[in-house]
């Protein structure tokens, strides 16, 4: 299938696209589950305006459950291990539905110990971290999550790729609006965005890759092909990247970015690793009711002439979807019906 692109066009309602979306995965082998899952995930960032991660992201999940990569029917299995810890074997399957099946047994364990941690392995993990995170804090939560990708980004003062893009994403509940919520690759963008700008024919702003023979460039084409991307914030976003392949694969049990093959499985898109999440419940803490702190935080950030909090943009995004509809170009919609074979 050719790319999606993006002319705007036609207005889609949230469950209208969930649906569609459900569709698609349905027809290309998930069980209705995992097509639920994956299809709600999607369109929540669709309408949030996180476009890397909404449904430009739809021929990479078929072609990979078409290739035989990941098991779109896999049922994952959900570990009691200590008070404090669950573990999650997604079964070569995908790290959503992997949490959605430990995510009652984590809340509990939070609840009631004020700290558990999530160790998912044996997964695949090809969305946006924020809508893994975010829910908590609707609960009164805090909650943190890392997930590692695949090859691509040179570690800071390295000469050759080895991470991934590895994002971390934190959630915590506020008093007076909407969680504070944060979710960022730890690589100066993401590869998601680097597709996006080559499919346009964009150039990068300087300093988020370099050539195949190493060369700063700022043609995403040339960092995809045979290129790399480099870590954020130099040896500070590096450091945090490598934190993440440390957190997410090593404490877990998953693949490091550098650990799977899948050069037998043509059409292979998503990265078979691990994810870690941390699960806070702040009414254990000592002092103040935290989300009336967290609020004053905010308060105070304004203060000093803050105008936008990570989650604004989304905020609106989702604001206006909802008002409006989702809006997709005509063609993407069009290619969407004909994977769901409508
Ligand atoms: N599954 C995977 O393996 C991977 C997934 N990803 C996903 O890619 C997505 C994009 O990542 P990335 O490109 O790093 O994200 P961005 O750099 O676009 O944004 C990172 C964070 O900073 C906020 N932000 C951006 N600009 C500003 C600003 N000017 N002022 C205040 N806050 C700001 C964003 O909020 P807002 O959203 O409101 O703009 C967001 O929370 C993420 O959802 C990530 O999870 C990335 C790598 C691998
Ligand atoms: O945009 C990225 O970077 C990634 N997103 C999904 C998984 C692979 C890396």
């Amino acid at each position: 299938m050719s790319a999606l692109s993006d002319r705007a066009g036609s207005t889609l309602s949230f469950d209208a696209l969930v649906s569609l979306l459900e569709k698609i995965f349905l027809r290309h082998g998930t069980s209705a589950e995992v097509a639920r899952t994956l299809a709600e995930n999607c369109a929540g960032a669709e309408r949030d305006g996180a476009h890397s991660h909404g449904v430009f992201r739809i021929p990479g999940y078929v072609s990979t459950l078409n290739s035989g990569w990941v098991n779109g029917k896999a049922v994952p299995a959900v570990e009691d291990v200590a008070s404090g810890f669950v573990a999650v074997d997604a079964a070569n399957g995908f790290a959503q539905p992997a949490l959605a099946a430990a995510r009652p047994l984590l809340v509990a364990k939070a609840r009631s110990a004020g700290i558990a941690v999530l160790a998912i392995r044996n997964s695949h993990h090809f969305a946006a971290l924020w809508p893994d995170v975010e829910p908590f804090a609707y609960e009164g939560l805090v909650a943190l999550s890392v997930v590692n990708s695949m090859t691509c980004v040179v570690p800071h003062g390295a000469d050759r790729p080895l991470f991934g893009t590895n994002p971390i994403a934190f959630a915590a509940p506020r008093a007076d609006g909407e969680p504070i919520v944060f979710d960022l690759a730890t690589s100066a963008i993401a590869h998601g965005d680097v597709q996006i700008a080559a499919r346009k024919g964009e150039l990068l702003p300087p300093g988020m890759g370099v050539d195949s023979l190493g060369q700063p460039t700022c043609d995403p084409k040339a960092i995809l092909e045979g290129g790399a991307l480099l870590p954020f914030g130099g040896h500070k976003g590096s450091a945090l990247s490598m934190m993440v392949e440390l957190l997410a694969a090593a404490l877990t049990g998953g693949n490091f970015s550098f650990e799977f093959d899948w050069s037998n499985h043509p059409g292979a898109k998503t990265p078979w690793t691990g994810q870690l999440l941390i699960v806070i419940d702040p009414s254990k803490a000592a002092g103040q009711n935290f989300a009336e702190r967290s609020q004053e935080l905010v308060r105070q950030m304004h203060a000093v002439g803050l105008r936008r909090l990570p989650g604004d943009r989304r905020h609106r995004e989702r604001s206006k979807s909802n008002e409006r509809g989702i809006v997709l170009e005509e063609q993407t919609l069009a290619q969407l019906r004909e994977l769901a074979g409508q």
